[in-house]
Order: structure tokens, then sequence, then C-alpha cells
């Protein structure tokens, strides 16, 4: 489905947004559910993702069978984990086409020091992988930290059901670090030991957790498109969205930070939602942003810019190359074609100011979700066609409805 959006306006008395819950939290807590089923969760997230991960979770009294994460990274990063440790149980993990391309070497490798039996069924270090499940015998393992923190969490995701805990020595410069924090905080929310000093993170041995009743805060990466479309639009527009917490467990929550250099201001208020306004227009005529900790706005952040007329320069985005697909590479096609002066490198993309946005441009989105949904609020400068809109269903399938109801117009095409 293409999707031609029409240069769009925020109508402010319909502009209340119930966002899911986060992808990232709910990824964790079914896992963890099904390691201790005591476990209840709150605002479960109705991407796609976590519906891969709840159906895969599902079944798990077969002995044998395929499960098809599809676009997933942290549910097959997740799951190599979690069935290592199923103890009988033998499974093939697959996924799509560009999930057969993103690399797994890393995680293997550290379960298969720990006692696991994986093999590759196609390319070495690449799903699909033959997982036979058994108990795992060690619990010290090191392992690079520089390419997916995703590998980190599922070790510690598995780790309180080792017999002796799991003690992880990170090498190198570690990357994502609020998604690790999160994994260690929602194991320390349900009682699980844990301690990270250093470049050293471990988890006690907990057989049972107390029974807890956890609440998925609503997902900050969504919220990155709502931030963007108030930036773009004029002074006095508001979104109000829910439901958000000031000290949240998502890296992502920095954008209330960051939009604050593009006019927008963020109040938290008692019902957990957060008032997004729009209260200035003087924005300075270039940012620069080190965005190593939250990788997943970066799409975000490059477009808003681009449609501000505002130059940056983006770092920290080594891992953008490995995800849905080459973001970097995504960006420079897209924006280029949108009449934007870009360069990329391995890990940093470089904006330069631009007044003009050609018109109905036809955005590709490579099967990337964040493509379409960073690329949508442009709609506020120009008219312009996403390809492929479906692809948003991946970690926010309400996107377009609830882009319509706040006054965009747009049509299939
Ligand atoms: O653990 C998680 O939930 C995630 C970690 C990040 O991946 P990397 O650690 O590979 O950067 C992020 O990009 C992804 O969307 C979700
Ligand atoms: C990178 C992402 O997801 P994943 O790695 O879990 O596929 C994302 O949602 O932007």
């Amino acid at each position: 489905m293409n999707l031609h959006l029409e240069k769009a306006k925020v109508n402010n008395q319909k502009s209340e947004v119930r966002i899911t819950g986060s992808k990232s939290e709910t990824n964790r807590l079914l896992l963890l559910q099904a390691l201790y089923p005591h476990l209840t969760i709150d605002n479960v997230s109705n991407s796609d993702d976590s519906e891969v991960m709840q159906k895969a979770l599902k079944g798990l009294s077969e002995k044998e069978r395929t499960v098809d994460v599809h676009h997933a990274g942290t549910a097959m990063r997740f799951l190599t984990a979690f069935f290592a440790v199923q103890d009988g149980k033998e499974v093939l993990l697959t996924g799509s086409s560009r999930m057969k391309e993103r690399p797994i070497k890393i995680l293997v490798e550290a379960l298969r020091q720990l006692g696991a039996e994986i093999s590759y069924e196609e390319k070495e270090g690449y799903p699909p992988i033959k997982i036979k499940g058994r108990k795992l015998s060690e619990s010290q393992v090191a392992l690079p930290a520089n390419v997916s923190s995703q590998y980190i969490s599922a070790l510690l995701l598995i780790a309180s059901k080792l017999e002796n805990g799991l003690e992880l020595t990170l090498e190198g410069e570690i990357t994502s670090i609020p998604y690790i924090k999160m994994t260690l905080a929602l194991l320390d929310e349900i009682g699980v030991k844990t301690s990270f000093k250093n470049n050293i993170i471990s988890v006690g041995h907990a057989e049972l957790v107390k029974a807890s009743r956890l609440t998925v805060e609503s997902d900050w990466s969504s919220a990155s498109y709502w931030y963007s479309i108030v930036a773009l639009s004029e002074i006095g527009t508001r979104i109000t969205l829910s439901s958000y917490k000031k000290n949240s467990l998502q890296g992502d929550s920095a954008l209330a930070q960051i939009y604050e250099d593009f006019g927008v201001q963020t109040v938290f208020s008692e019902n957990h939602s957060i008032v997004l306004e729009k209260v200035k227009n003087d924005q300075q005529a270039k940012v620069s942003y080190q965005l190593n900790n939250c990788p997943d706005i970066a799409q975000t952040i490059a477009v808003t810019c681009f449609g501000l007329g505002v130059a940056c320069d983006l770092y920290g985005l080594h891992t953008l190359k490995i995800k849905e697909t080459d973001r970097l590479e995504a960006l420079n096609a897209e924006l280029s074609k949108l009449g934007a002066e870009i360069s990329v490198t391995n890990e940093s993309l470089h904006l330069k100011t631009t007044m003009e946005i050609n018109k109905n441009i036809a955005i590709k989105t490579y099967q990337d979700h964040r493509m379409a949904m960073a690329f949508a609020p442009l709609a506020l400068k120009v008219p312009l066609i996403i390809e492929e809109a479906e692809v948003v269903s991946k970690s926010y399938p309400d996107f377009w409805s609830d882009l319509k109801a706040v006054g965009f117009q747009m049509d299939r095409i």
C-alpha cells in the first residue's frame, strides 16, 4: 500500500493520542513471564514484533518446531537465548530475508561457551539457526559489546534461571547502554539480584520470583514521530500522548530534552500523559548529537532537521547499518530525493541547511517501519508519498489511523 499524504495541519482539538506499550519492555517481560508464570503484564505492545514474541512463547510443549520471527530483532536474539535453555526441545529459529542478514554470531558464540548447542542452517553467523535446548553448565562469559546490546540483554534475560546465575564481561565500547539498563531494571523489579560495575554484569540465580504486576510504559520511539510533528508545526500546536513516566527505562525518552532545541516543550502531567507544545521558532542553525544511547530516534531527528532547515551532525550511528535496513544509506537516498545536501559515513550523518523541499516525492521505506514514520511528518510542509506504508505495524500498527485522527489527510494510491 502506497499512501499519498496531503499537506497537513494538526487540529489541536483532536490531538490526544494513546500510544501502545514499549515493544522493548514488552518483549523482555514476555520472556520473563515464560520463565516465571506468576508475572502479569499490563499495557502490552500491540506491535507485530510483540505478537511474534507471544506466538513463539506459546506452543512450548512441542518437542520440535520452526519459529519464524519475521523482522523482529529482539525476538530473534531473546528467543535464541530462551530456546537454548529449554531442556529437551529442538527449535529452528528463522526470520525474514533481512533477518538472515542481521548478525547473531556474538550471541551464539557466548551461548556455546556457556554450554549451548546451536548450529547455523544457512550462512555461518546468521539466522536461521537450529537450537537443541539443554541445561547450561557454565556461568561466566565474555563478549564484544559494540555491535548490538540485544545480545547482552538476551543473555541477561535467561541468566537468573542458570544454576549459578551469570557473570558477563563486556568487551570494547558498550553500545545502546540504556537497553541493557532497561533489562537489568526489569529484573530488579521482579526481585532478581543484579549488578553492573565497570564492564562486568552479574545476575543471581532465582528459581522463583514474587508474583508481580508490571505495567509497560508506552513506547518512546513511537512518541518520536509526534515530537517531529509538533516541531514542524506552527507555534501553539499541542499533542497529548499517554502513558509516560518522567523516569523512564527507555533511552529514547532523551527526546524530551533533544526536541527543546526545536522549540518543543514537554509537560509531564499527574495522569501520566505528556503534553508536547511548540513554543518557539528560533532554533539554532546547526545541531549536533551523539545518538549511541538512542539509535532508534536517529531517523526521526534527521528528518525533523531537514524539515526545519536546520543543519545537523549525528554521531554514534554504527548500529544503524544492521537494523531493518541499512538506515544510513536509506536516509541518504530518500533525503537526497527531497532535495537535501547530505553525507553519511559508517557511523555518522551530516546534513546541510536546505530551504526548499521537493514536492510529491515517493519515499521508499525498505521494509523499515521507522523510514515510513520518520518521513510522514514532512507532510506538514509538502505533499509526499510513503511507499509500502503498512511496514509501520512492526512497532506501531495504529500509526496511520492516529495521524488521520489529528488531521492528516491521506489516500491510498
Ligand atoms: O533491546 C532492545 O529492545 C533494542 C535495542 C536496540 O538495538 P541495538 O542494541 O542492536 O542497537 C534498538 O535499536 C532496538 O530497537 C531495540
Ligand atoms: C531496530 C529495531 O528493532 P529490532 O532490532 O528489534 O528489529 C527498531 O525497532 O528500530
